[in-house]
């Protein structure tokens, strides 16, 4: 019984529909105000025109059965038309200006959610569970009928339905009230079949935002370009095929069930639309026949009926819609109105503590665990990094070097032990205000298929220093490949948005990251492998510049070339998440540990390499 409550309790929703109702319209005032206006325009005529088609009739066949005066029938007919064809322009001219309103608005709430993921906390997007409640909020704004836009045409439609209501209620209710409790009985028994049905649809639909992240997942890796080679050379096709066909079965069966429920609702439905007529044609005849109901009083409340039931129907189900609608967006505003766990709304500015771009950074007994994982990756790590020091991160693969570093970038809080900047707490820095001081190279770089100069700089065009971004790139290795570029800096990289677009080899993409993380020109540099890519020559050129590409910065450098570890102040070797060795080269040498060994096993293969850096280095 508990257990029941309580999981009624979760499924409680955190917003109600009026709630939402008065959340969407005050972003609708803040972004487009006279949407408001174009709203009422159009819900008062829609409200008034049903009642010319159920007057004009009336007015028409009492003037024929009595007077028959064709001065007045001309005149009725006229201003019946007319006032019609005004009416029907306002309506159709607001419901034009309208609808592109609200896909404007539609667009501005899905920026929100863009807005909201790149400025969240980075861990916290990094979970499965974020990614979900991403695609559930991404689903109230995937359509035109569905979530914002579904309400808001609902809501639409509703107000329109109001307007029209008082004029039937006063028309039916002169015949008799127990015709409306019947119209309104009929009604409320589909609504609550109905109801059932909506919330149910909404449920599955939240378990296929799962089945839809992985459906999107798997598209994209079989249409990804750079898949294409493995998918060949290793036959995946039928594999990933197979996944596919598993997972859209899933969606199938889960769809057929709602198929089902709603053709069990269409019955009932039609059933009762049946009986419901039946019985106001009998009760109307009778009328007529034997109560003295004349011709033109029958048209008008036969017409009534039906358009105050067509009504209702149209009521019932725009409130079923906008409740349903309301589930979409609570999953909305579950993702975009949530408080971060981990953000820190009470931050230092560090700028009073620091002058002259001089850093000094503690890493204080560090631990960090993964989510769901027992174990920690990084294991009480303590690092002084001393302003303009080189320090060097080795160790073997999956030893914790990027962990560390997403620790040190601010990206991950650690579990337990904190980051100190100058004295200063990290969480107690303004989080943009940190992310100032690193210009980072990870191993997975991303380029974007806009222009050269915009990757570099990561601003529009004519917000980039184009000088410094085409010198950025000549540091970082790429003048030979630039001379060879006739639109230079504004060339499109990537074949995606722009056929002219470049594609790029692997060392040029990691040299482009590189010429980014110079023209941020932030004073921490952090390379993570920045020579995986690179030719021998490339990496050689690289170790040469180094101290140059760095000057008057603190930089910390992943890399398992040992060699290249020996430009460095300080080495850290990492093994298992845990420091294991740490000093100089020539320190971590003469203790003969695991870094000696690694590096004379490396030295074997890269011997020639060796002798040229000790040239480079003479
Ligand atoms: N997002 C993540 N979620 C869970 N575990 C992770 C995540 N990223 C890394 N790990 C795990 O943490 C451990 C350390 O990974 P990390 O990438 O820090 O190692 P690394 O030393 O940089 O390795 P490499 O030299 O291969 O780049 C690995 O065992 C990895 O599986």
């Amino acid at each position: 019984m508990n257990k029941l409550k309580e999981k009624k309790k979760k499924r409680k929703l955190e917003y109600n529909t009026f709630n939402t109702i008065i959340y969407l319209f005050k972003h609708i005032w803040l972004w487009d105000k006279p949407l408001i206006f174009y709203f009422l325009i159009y819900s008062i005529t829609a409200g008034i025109i049903p009642f010319i088609g159920i007057f004009l009739p009336k007015m028409i066949i009492d003037e024929l059965v009595g007077l028959k005066r064709i001065n007045i029938l001309v005149i009725i007919i006229a201003s019946f038309c007319i006032g019609g064809l005004l009416l029907n322009l306002i309506k159709v001219y607001s419901q034009e200006v309208y609808w592109p309103r609200v896909i404007q608005i539609r667009m501005e709430f899905i920026h929100k959610i863009d807005k909201k993921a790149m400025t969240m906390d980075y861990q916290q997007l990094e979970r499965v569970n974020t990614k979900d409640l991403i695609q559930r909020a991404w689903m109230a704004l995937s359509g035109n009928d569905i979530g914002v836009e579904g309400i808001l045409n609902q809501i639409f439609v509703l107000f329109g339905n109001i307007v029209a209501f008082g004029g039937y209620i006063a028309i039916i209710s002169t015949l008799s009230p127990l015709i409306v409790f019947f119209l309104i009985l009929t009604v409320g028994i589909t609504y609550k079949a109905s109801l059932g049905e909506k919330k149910y649809s909404h449920q599955v639909d939240r378990q296929m935002a799962i089945n839809e992240r992985k459906l999107k997942y798997l598209d994209k890796k079989m249409v990804n370009h750079s898949l294409a080679k493995d998918i060949r050379l290793y036959d995946m096709a039928k594999w990933l095929t197979n996944k596919y066909i598993t997972w859209c079965n899933e969606i199938y069966l889960k769809l057929k069930k709602i198929a089902i429920k709603r053709f069990k609702i269409d019955t009932l439905q039609g059933f009762l639309s049946f009986v419901r007529n039946g019985i106001v044609y009998v009760y109307l005849i009778n009328r007529v026949l034997y109560n003295g109901m004349s011709i033109g009083n029958f048209t008008m409340y036969f017409a009534s009926i039906q358009g105050f039931s067509g009504w209702m129907e149209s009521v019932v189900s725009s409130i079923l819609s906008i409740r349903q609608q309301n589930l979409y967006i609570n999953d909305y505003r579950n993702f975009v109105d949530a408080k971060e766990p981990n953000k820190n709304d009470n931050r230092d500015s560090m700028k009073k503590d620091i002058s002259d771009r001089v850093y000094k950074i503690k890493l204080e007994n560090i631990f960090f665990k993964y989510p769901n994982s027992d174990n920690y990756t990084i294991n009480n790590v303590c690092i002084h990094v001393k302003d303009g020091e080189k320090v060097a991160i080795v160790g073997a693969n999956g030893a914790g070097k990027t962990t560390l570093i997403k620790i040190l970038t601010g990206l991950y809080k650690p579990t337990k032990g904190k980051v100190v900047v100058n004295g200063i707490d990290s969480t107690n820095i303004d989080k943009n205000e940190y992310f100032k001081l690193f210009s980072v190279v990870f191993q997975d770089i991303k380029l974007y298929a806009f222009s050269l100069g915009e990757n570099i700089s990561l601003r529009k065009i004519d917000e980039t220093d184009r000088q410094k971004a085409i010198n950025c790139l000549k540091s970082a290795g790429l003048s030979d490949k630039l001379k060879n570029l006739e639109n230079g800096i504004d060339t499109s990289l990537l074949k995606i948005l722009d056929e002219e677009g470049i594609v790029l080899s692997g060392g040029e993409i990691q040299k482009v990251a590189l010429a980014r993380a110079l023209y941020k020109d932030a004073p921490i540099l952090v390379l993570d492998e920045p020579t995986a890519a690179l030719d021998p020559i490339a990496e050689h050129e690289l170790y040469e510049q180094f101290d140059r590409l760095t000057k008057g910065k603190t930089a910390i450098y992943i890399s398992h070339r040992l060699a290249s570890t020996r430009f460095c102040d300080k080495i850290i070797l990492l093994d298992k998440g845990s420091i294991k060795e740490y000093g100089t080269h020539e320190q971590l040498m003469k203790i003969n540990g695991t870094y000696a060994k690694m590096f004379h096993k490396q030295a074997r293969y890269y011997n020639s390499d060796i002798k040229d850096h000790k040239e480079v280095l003479a």
